[in-house]
């Protein structure tokens, strides 16, 4: 399993939106401003329903790449990091109990 992670692209995102170097597209969307990163983070979330209603699994992994890489654009573009993200999710397992079922080791 690739230990590639959200974090990791949070970081190459942050480092090429300030590049100013007319090859990258990350630092495009942070020169055109949040508008349009949010209006091309809507367009992936839209081809990513399409393919999951198809059923086209890659089409869905390829979808789902280009919606969490411009998602982590708009983060960046509003100033909100991964990890408060994270720190949400993971104050909404507390109310469930889930998580500390999971942790749980088995009988
Ligand atoms: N993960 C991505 C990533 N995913 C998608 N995209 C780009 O998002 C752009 C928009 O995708 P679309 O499917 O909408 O294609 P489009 O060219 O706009 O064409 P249309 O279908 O909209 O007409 C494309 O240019 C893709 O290359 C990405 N661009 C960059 N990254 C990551 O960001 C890093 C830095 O990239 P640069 O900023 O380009 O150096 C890369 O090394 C990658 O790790």
């Amino acid at each position: 399993m690739s230990d590639f992670d959200l974090k990791k692209l949070e970081a190459i995102i942050a480092t090429r939106g300030r590049s100013g170097d007319p090859q990258s597209w990350t630092a495009q969307l942070f020169n055109a401003g949040m508008p349009k990163a949010a209006q091309k983070m809507g367009e992936e979330a839209v081809e990513a329903v399409i393919a999951a209603v198809k059923g086209d699994r890659e089409e869905l992994v390829s979808e789902s790449a280009d919606l969490l890489y411009h998602w982590l654009v708009v983060l960046a573009l509003a100033g909100v990091s991964v990890d408060e993200v994270m720190a949400k999710l993971e104050s909404r397992t507390g109310q469930s109990g889930i998580a500390e079922k999971a942790s749980r080791p088995k009988a």
